[in-house]
Parts: C-alpha cells; structure tokens; sequence
C-alpha cells in the first residue's frame, strides 16, 4: 500500500525520503518489523519507541512515522513527522484494514464495572437474534464461536482493526466490545465506528493512570462523542454529565432506583441461583430471569437490554436471549461443597464491585460470610484500604491474601488492605499464599456459609515478580472439595 494514500487526511512533515513508497505492514512494536514496515514511534510509559528506530530499519522498516526529531537514520529510510503517533496509527490502521467497523454494527461497552457482563448478555442476545457475533474484551475475544486470546481488554488500535478486519471475512454481523478508559485516552478506540455506546458507572478505580475522577470520568465521555446512541444507567451518579457532554443523536436510559428512565426494573428477587425482575417497555411488562444474582447484575441485564433495543431487536428476542445466559466465567460463580455452605469466585477487584458482590450475598446468606480477597500490584493503591474496609462492614471474617502482586512487594499490599479491615469490628488474618489464603477459608466454612473469593475471577494465573504461575480460583476450590469428607 502507497504511504502517500495511507496518509491521506493526516497532517505530516516528510522530514526524510519520499512519502511516495509502498509499504508492506504497518507496526509499533521494532520486534514485530519485517521487510517493508512502517514502523510507528510511539512515546511510552515505559520506553520511548523513538529509541528503537534503528532497531526497526534493521529488521526491514522502509519509513517511521515519528512525532519527536530522529537523527542517524540511512538517508533511504522515510520519515515521517505528525503531532501524535497514537492518534495517527489508528487512522492509518482503520485505512490499512480497508475501514472494517463500516462493515458491521459496532456497541461499545464502557464504565468502571459490568463491561464484561454486558459484553456476555449482549452476545446471548444478538445470537438469539441469529446474528453472527464478534466479542472484544478481558477474559477473551471471540468471532462467532472461534475463541481467540484478549492480552488486554481493549486491545491497541492496530491490532484492534485487525480483529475487526478477521471479523468481517469471517461475516460477522454484530460486534460488542469493552472499551476501557485506557484504550478512550490512549485513542486506541480513536478510528472506530460506534453505533451504540453503553454507559455502566464510574466509581474509584485507575487512578495511578488517570489521577483524577475528572480525568477519569472525561476518559469514559469520549465514547458518547463516538456513537449515534447513548444506553445510560440514571442511577449512576455521572449520568447526567455523560448525556449534557456527548453528541449522540438518540439516548436510552435504564435504571432501577430512578423509574424515570426508559427501562426501570422493578420488583428484584434473588437466590444463590439468580436473580428476576420485571420491566416495563413501550406498555408492555417482561418478567427476565438470569442466571447471575445480584442487584448488579440487573444492571448489566439492562444495560445490555438497552444496547439491543437500540438495534432495533425485539424485545422477546432480548428476553429469550438474557434468560439463555448461564453465567459468565469468573463473575459471581457459585460452587456448593458437600458440607452444605457455598462459594462465590467473583471478579471483584474494586470498591464498588466488591460492595455489590457482597451487598448481594447479603440477601440470601444464612450462615456467616468469609471474604478471600487482595488487591493487585502496580495499579491503584488508592482502592486498597478502601476495599478493606468494604470487605470489613460486610464480612464476618476475612482472609487478606495476595492477587496479582507483579513488581510489588506482596506483604506490603496486603499490609495496606489490612489498614483498611482493622478500622472495623471484623476478625481477620492475613496469609500472603493465596492457595494457603483460599484452604484457610474453606477449612473453617460450616454449613449456610458463603464464601467470596473476589479479585481474580476468571483469571488463570498469577503474576509474580520474577514469574507468571498458572492460578486459577475456581480449580483450588473444586480440588479442595474433592478432599472434603462429610
Ligand atoms: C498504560 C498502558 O496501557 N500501557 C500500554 C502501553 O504501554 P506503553 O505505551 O507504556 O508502551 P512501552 O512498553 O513503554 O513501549 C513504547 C513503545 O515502544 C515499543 N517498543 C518497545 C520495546 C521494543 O523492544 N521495541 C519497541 O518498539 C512498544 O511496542 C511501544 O510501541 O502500550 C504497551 C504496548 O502496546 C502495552 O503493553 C501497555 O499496556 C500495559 C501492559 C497495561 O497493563 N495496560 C493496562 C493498564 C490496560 O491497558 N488496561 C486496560 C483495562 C482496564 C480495565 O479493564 O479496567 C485494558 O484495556 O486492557
Ligand atoms: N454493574 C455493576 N456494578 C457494580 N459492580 C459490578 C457490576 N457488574 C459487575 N460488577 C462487579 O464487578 C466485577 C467485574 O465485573 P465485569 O468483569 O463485568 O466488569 P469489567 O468492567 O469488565 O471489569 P474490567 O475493568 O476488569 O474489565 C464482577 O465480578 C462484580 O463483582
Ligand atoms: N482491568 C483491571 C483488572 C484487575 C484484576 C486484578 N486481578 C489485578 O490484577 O489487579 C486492571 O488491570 O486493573
Ligand atoms: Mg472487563
């Protein structure tokens, strides 16, 4: 492909060579290059990639796209000057890949909590619809029934487009994704067509990466200057700056608190083994069952309701579809030992997410409640005494135990968390092995207890200083119960 037609639209200063030359891929990353790249200079938080473009002429860049002077290049090799590498790589993908978010309906998904819950219910209902559906997001991404591993849960632009692009030959109809407030600021999303964007809740979270709630909230915004529909939870707290700040042509509020939104679910009823409520559309009442309890889960349930109905789906098919969801890996997952008490293995990993889990829990236990849980390493340290102190008022005992202590050092994490338990009445311990951390709570569980391991949901690993272990919450506990002699 000519570079010169790449870039059209772009604003560029050619500081070297000439922009009249084909090239064979685009890449950002220098070990990725092969013959004929064009390879993009991204400023890291890491590395600055400017650093490796040398590296990238070696293994066969013919052009860098730069946003900052580069010196000692061949004089063969173009370079290319714009204001921001970022912003102009996901223009060029989108081109690259021939545009493909034209191609079929796009929702994006965004909020602090329940963008993969959506993500799931939506699916089951656009496949309801018979539709053919792409999904993009943290536990995986998947084209039709083919499962593909997500590395983060809204992958960079370029290796977004490309996703799309194997979405389209693949004749997908449909796509929902996550967009997290990374991949909103860091314009990884920047190219994409939306034609629904859906709103969960924004509570504390990220803040190493976005400083502020402001920063924070003005992230998650730019989705609704993106899409021609907004689906808005009313209950939220931020949802009246979303809608007076966006551009949408049409919007969509959902909520369970506030009956002035377009989809109000009244008349919540939950167990262990789910949740149901009633909802009042366009004068005709649907009774939704689903499979995931808790009050947030409603949420979600509306929330994906409310992206299909902007796609026109009926609401039957919506219906059918949320009730054919059996749960979703990792969010509030429940196991029952044969001594009679129960597990939740929950995705959990903010205050918020962690006060609804255990709010819901709250409704149908009948013994004690016992909470595993930890905070991960080199994220927001803010969220740590504060999820203690959740975990605290609404447990009767509670295990501090590591989640993904990665460069950290893992006894001060939970040393941190731990600030925030001993504030309240709560007995705990702390055992910084998480598997020791999980057999410490099933050991002392007696029937009618539920038991939350919360934090790692779905997650199969553990990352380590030094080490990526395989750790998966829910294989600890089906093995512990094999052990278990009534
Ligand atoms: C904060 C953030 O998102 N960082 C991402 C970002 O890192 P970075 O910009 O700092 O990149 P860097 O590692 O400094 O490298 C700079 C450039 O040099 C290049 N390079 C580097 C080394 C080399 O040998 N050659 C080379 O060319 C890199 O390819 C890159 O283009 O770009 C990297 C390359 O694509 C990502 O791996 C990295 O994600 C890190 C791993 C990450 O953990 N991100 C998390 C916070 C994240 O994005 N999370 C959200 C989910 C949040 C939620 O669900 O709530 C997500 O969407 O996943
Ligand atoms: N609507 C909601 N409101 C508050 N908490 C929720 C909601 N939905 C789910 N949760 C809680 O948050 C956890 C994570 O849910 P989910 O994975 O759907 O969110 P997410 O936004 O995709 O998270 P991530 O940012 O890690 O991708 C769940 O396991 C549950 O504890
Ligand atoms: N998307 C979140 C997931 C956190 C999951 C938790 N297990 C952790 O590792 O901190 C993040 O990257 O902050
Ligand atoms: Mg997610």
């Amino acid at each position: 492909m000519k570079l010169q037609g790449l870039l059209k639209n772009v604003s560029y200063e050619v500081l070297q060579g000439t922009d009249n030359i084909n090239i064979s891929n685009i890449q950002y990353d220098s070990r990725k290059v092969t013959e004929g790249s064009l390879f993009v200079c991204i400023v890291g938080f890491n590395v600055d990639g400017h650093h490796y473009a040398s590296s990238a002429v070696v293994n066969g860049a013919k052009a860098l796209l730069v946003e900052e002077n580069i010196e000692g290049i061949n004089e063969h090799i173009t370079i290319v000057k714009v204001s921001n590498t970022r912003k102009v790589i996901a223009a060029l993908a989108d081109r690259y890949y021939n545009h493909p978010s034209d191609k079929f309906r796009l929702i994006g998904v965004t909020g602090t909590n329940g963008k993969t819950s959506t993500t799931f219910l939506t699916k089951s209902i656009l496949e309801a619809y018979g539709k053919k559906t792409g999904i993009i997001g943290t536990i995986e991404n998947r084209i039709g029934d083919e499962i593909l591993k997500a590395h983060r849960t809204t992958p960079e632009s370029l290796d977004l487009q490309e996703l799309f692009y194997n979405m389209v030959e693949r004749n997908v109809n449909d796509v929902v994704m996550e967009v997290s407030s990374h991949s909103l600021d860091l314009h990884r999303v920047d190219a994409c067509r939306f034609d629904v964007g859906v709103y969960t809740n924004l509570t504390l979270d990220h803040l190493d990466f976005h400083k502020t709630m402001e920063n924070y909230r003005d992230a998650k915004l730019k989705l609704f200057n993106m899409c021609d529909t907004g689906v808005i939870n009313l209950d939220d707290n931020y949802a009246s700056y979303m809608i007076d700040n966006s551009s949408c042509k049409k919007y969509l509020t959902y909520g369970i608190d506030n009956d002035e939104a377009d989809l109000n679910a009244v008349q919540l009823k939950m167990d262990l083994g789910g949740a149901s409520f009633k909802v009042t559309y366009q004068g005709t009442t649907y009774a939704i069952k689903l499979a995931t309890p808790g009050k947030f889960s409603v949420y979600n349930a509306l929330a994906a309701m409310g992206g299909c109905l902007a796609l026109a789906i009926p609401m039957e098919t919506i219906k059918e579809g949320l009730e054919k969801n059996k749960g979703i890996r990792g969010r509030f997952q429940s196991f029952a030992s044969k001594k009679g008490y129960n597990v939740i293995v929950d995705y959990a990993h903010a205050p918020d997410g962690l006060l609804n889990v255990l709010k819901s829990m709250k409704e149908f236990v009948k013994g004690r409640i016992i909470t595993v849980f930890g905070c991960g390493g080199d994220r927001d340290r803010s969220k740590r005494p504060v999820m203690g102190e959740i975990a605290g008022r609404h447990s009767d005992y509670c295990v501090i135990t590591s989640d993904n202590p990665r460069t950290e050092d893992p006894l001060s994490i939970v040393q941190e968390v731990e600030a925030g338990v001993k504030g309240t009445n709560c007995a705990y311990e702390t055992v910084v092995d998480r598997l020791k951390g999980i057999h410490t709570a099933l050991a002392m569980a007696k029937e009618g207890d539920l038991i939350l391991i919360a934090g790692k949901g779905h997650e199969d690993y553990q990352v380590l200083r030094d080490e990526i272990i395989h750790f998966d919450d829910a294989e600890v506990v089906l093995g512990y119960f094999e052990t278990e002699r009534i």
